[in-house]
């Protein structure tokens, strides 16, 4: 076993203290207290709640919906209770769909070399830098990809998406997601997923801090139907981890930034809305450990689709179709026979916007590098470079690692536009078109594999 191997993982976790802050399972039913007492037995709303408590139902899908997802939370005021009326604000790089812009052409396939934060401080909202948009977040479809950049801490700030669930997916640097269900800590290898409408402030633990964001307008991200697989391998659900409950009792002027129909308002309040003393339910955040994922993976011949590492996957509505499909491409055995292995060339009508944690992946040994970004948009062929191509249609084929990889892929069925940043601004790789120039024409007309 390697060092990165989840077994190792689990023993440095019980050496070093074993999490208290993290309960396992994916959407499970929780139930936590940071004070004794202060969670109601056998009912939600008591007529007095103990420690004098507000009661407050937080409502992540319809309350009809099969599953509901809620959680109810007990708090030291109700979330009502802010001092001023909303005031817009403008937070002109966080961009959400529809966003298509008459002089940005988002047909083509392209690469971007990292994002590099500048001299200018940035935190988790002033450092969001939309890439590409999808969809509609007025009527809850589609998605929209971002880098972060954060080199400084929010400190009486704090900010909830109403339009969104958001995925992230650090590549440099730590973070402290303060959230109102509790303290998450984020670092590369590992993901976090941040509900509708729940109010944190992000705290930079060690920087810069760079990272991918994937916020989804729609439905929830759940965990992939198994089919054939099975009960066992991909993500498993007890990795996923939701942390404990956690409260400040702050009285200092804060503000809280609400992102709302792809608008930005900011409202007053005299205290920490952290608030949360105890909470039940089946909506809230959770971290996930990306070196827990068990890819399953071609044992004989031929490279499957790579829906088969799906670690979470967003429902449209369409059986089959996700809104949002999260891939995962990372360290694996490469056993299969008489086969081209790396990625096959294809057009998709998905539209596939990837991203490097770090490592070389197998389809561009060249240019795709920690931190960078590439799209290949609707129907757009795409596939290994000319490099990649030769090397694996002459490899040895024997049994071999691909180590030190992980790269992974936010897979939407509507086409993505580019923002003006992805496009003027971040560093766009003009040449990447030419990784497939060289491609040799091997045909000649007479039979035999060449
Ligand atoms: O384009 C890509 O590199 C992503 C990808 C990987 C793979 O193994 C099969 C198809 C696919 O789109
Ligand atoms: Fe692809």
């Amino acid at each position: 076993m390697t060092a990165e191997s989840p077994r190792k993982i689990v023993q440095a976790l019980r050496e070093n203290g074993a999490h208290p802050g993290y309960m396992p399972g994916f959407a499970n039913d929780h139930e936590t207290e940071a004070l004794p007492g202060a969670l109601p037995q056998g009912m939600n709303s008591p007529q007095k709640c103990e420690y004098g408590l507000y009661a407050e139902q937080l409502s992540g899908t319809a309350f009809t919906a099969n599953p509901p997802e809620r959680t109810w939370c007990y708090r030291i005021r109700p979330s009502v209770k802010h001092s001023t009326r909303y005031t817009r604000i403008d937070v002109p790089y966080w961009k959400s769909a529809p966003h298509v812009l008459p002089d940005v052409a988002s047909l083509g396939q392209y690469r971007w070399s990292p994002v590099e934060a500048g001299d200018v401080p940035l935190n988790w909202i002033t450092g969001m830098r939309t890439m590409t948009t999808a969809g509609d977040v007025n009527t809850q479809v589609g998605m929209a990809s971002h880098i972060y950049l954060v080199t400084e801490s929010m400190v009486d700030d704090y900010f909830f998406s109403a339009d969104s669930e958001l995925l992230v997916v650090p590549q440099q640097g730590r973070l402290r997601f303060h959230t109102e269900l509790g303290i998450i800590d984020l670092e590369p290898k590992e993901i976090a997923i941040l509900p509708r409408g729940l109010v944190y402030r992000v705290e930079l633990l060690e920087g810069p801090a760079r990272g991918f964001v994937c916020e989804n307008y729609g439905q929830k991200f759940e965990l992939p139907a198994r089919g054939p697989i099975g009960a066992n391998c991909l993500a498993n659900p007890r990795d996923f981890k939701a942390p404990v409950a956690a409260f400040e009792d702050r009285e200092v002027p804060s503000t809280i930034t609400v992102k709302w129909c792809g608008q930005f308002h900011r409202t007053e309040i005299g205290q920490s809305p952290l608030d949360v003393v105890a909470w039940h339910g089946n909506y809230a955040p959770y971290k996930y450990d990306l070196r827990t994922y068990c890819p399953v993976g071609a044992v004989l011949f031929d490279h499957p689709d790579p829906s088969i590492f799906t670690v979470l996957t967003a429902p449209s509505g369409v059986p089959g179709t996700a809104n949002i499909d999260f891939v995962l491409f990372r360290e694996r055995w490469m056993v299969a026979e008489d086969t081209f292995r790396p990625p096959w060339y294809h057009k998709n009508i998905m539209s596939e916007l990837m991203g490097n944690i770090y490592g070389i992946y197998d389809a561009k040994p060249e240019g795709f590098v920690p931190g960078g970004m590439s799209l290949h948009n609707m129907m757009l062929p795409h596939g290994p470079d000319r490099d990649a191509f030769e090397g694996a249609s002459n490899a040895d084929l024997k049994a071999e690692k691909l180590d030190n990889t992980m790269s992974f892929m936010f897979e939407t069925r509507f086409p993505q536009h580019l923002t003006a940043f992805a496009a003027n601004e971040a560093p766009l790789q003009d040449n990447y078109i030419d990784c497939w120039a060289s491609l040799e024409k091997h045909f000649d007309g007479t039979p035999g594999r060449k």
